[in-house]
């Protein structure tokens, strides 16, 4: 056996390409969008502004805004055949299969037939994604075809107008749009590297996203959040939750939510969700999710000195929005695709097949031998 000479595992640490659209840990722990710091954009943006300035580098005008958000409005509804091939998808099927599969069928149903078109396809699943998941969604559930336009002024407001068939509140939408920006770009993790990957054979844009999704899909990536949910609603008490990750950590157990690979001490995006994740357990009066999070927040900093991530604040957020649990990571992608299509467009921009090599660890030079006489 041809012995393994360091930890290659991951590509940690190792420069895959170049970007302008993120920076992850830069000075040990910030994130910045295009320039911009994410507490800036979250605290002051509009989701819409922050996709419409990945996909185009600048932060847009009022016009450029208002047209923007016109088109992601005009493309909202969804074909007959998208929905009939969604009616095909059985209830206990995992959602983000039904993303995966919704994406794969709008590429199959309205094909990218040129690059020249890439904005506008980019547009199509900014603008469908809600509706993918929300129409799987009521008609697996509850057997009810929706419709899939709204007149909600975002791409937040209209994923809670369909999901919930009703106006939301502005907390709601304020909610939703600071996490749409948390989520939305994150320089070369493994979802958009697989994006990007696959767009630098020169594929189509849906090819690209949707072995995204199926990336973002592992619990220990986007699948996160909801396995984060799974652990903090196992526990009654925040002294439950000290008792129980201790013997989950006793046991060698990974606690989802918390780590990440690059970053070291802290994820940016903690703060800006936890802080959420607080007002609306203030505002339902429903502190119990929130301070078991924060339990298990300072119980495995003392004892692992490992952080909450993007994930973990999400869990308790999002339930207390009323989201169902299952849809948590489709609402990551229904984000993220601004940050994947404009990596594609990126990549294509200066395109070189991504190829890296392997370190050979298998079997020394050997002869074929007969099967004949392989005798197991
Ligand atoms: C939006 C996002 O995708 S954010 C990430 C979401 N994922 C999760 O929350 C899943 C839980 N976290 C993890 O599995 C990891 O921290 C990852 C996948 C995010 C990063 O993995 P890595 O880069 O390999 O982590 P890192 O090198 O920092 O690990 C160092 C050590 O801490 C351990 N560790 C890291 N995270 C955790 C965790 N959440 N729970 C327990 N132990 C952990 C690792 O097992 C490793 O131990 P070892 O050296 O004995 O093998
Ligand atoms: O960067 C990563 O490895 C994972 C992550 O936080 C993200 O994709 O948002």
């Amino acid at each position: 056996m041809v012995q393994k000479s360091n930890d290659s595992r991951g590509l940690h640490g190792q420069v895959a390409g170049a970007t302008s659209l993120c920076t992850v840990g830069l000075s040990g722990s910030g994130l910045t969008y295009c320039g911009y710091d994410i507490a800036d954009l979250a605290a002051n943006a509009s989701f819409e502004e922050v996709a419409f300035l990945l996909q185009r580098g600048e932060l847009p005008s009022q016009t450029e805004l208002a047209a923007f958000k016109q088109s992601l409005s005009e493309n909202r509804a969804l074909s007959p055949l998208l929905c009939e091939i969604l009616e095909r998808i059985p209830k206990d099927a995992n959602p983000m299969d039904v993303m995966r599969t919704g994406c794969s069928a709008m590429g199959v149903l309205a094909p990218e037939l040129s690059f020249a078109d890439q904005d506008q396809h980019a547009i199509r699943m900014l603008a469908q994604f809600p509706a993918i998941c929300c129409y799987w969604y009521h008609f697996s559930h509850f057997g009810t075809r929706i419709d899939t336009g709204s007149n909600a002024d975002s791409v937040g407001a209209h994923f809670l107008t369909l999901l919930n068939q009703r106006e939301p509140s502005e907390t709601e939408i304020a909610v939703m749009h600071a996490s749409l920006i948390l989520y939305a770009e994150h320089e070369f993790n493994a979802s958009t590297f697989s994006a990007r990957v696959a767009a630098s054979t020169l594929t189509d844009i849906y090819s690209a996203v949707t072995g995204a999704i199926g990336t973002l899909r592992g619990p220990l990536h986007g699948g996160a959040n909801e396995a984060a949910m799974a652990l903090i609603q196992s526990f009654d008490t925040p002294d439950a939750a000290e008792a129980g990750l201790l013997s989950m950590l006793a046991a060698k157990e990974k606690i989802m939510g918390f780590g990440h690979a690059v970053y070291r001490t802290n994820d940016p995006r903690n703060a800006i969700i936890k802080e959420w994740s607080r007002k609306i357990g203030e505002a339902k009066n429903d502190m119990k999710l929130f301070d078991i999070s924060e339990r298990c927040e300072a119980v495995m900093w003392r004892e692992k000195k490992l952080f909450a991530n993007a994930d973990f604040y999400h869990a308790s957020a999002y339930h207390l929005l009323g989201i169902p649990t299952e849809l948590f990571t489709p609402i990551f992608v229904m984000s993220r695709v601004s940050g994947w299509t404009a990596h594609v467009k990126e990549q294509r921009s200066n395109n070189r097949i991504i190829r890296p090599g392997a370190e050979y660890i298998g079997a020394e030079p050997r002869t074929y031998s007969p099967l004949s006489t392989r005798n197991r």
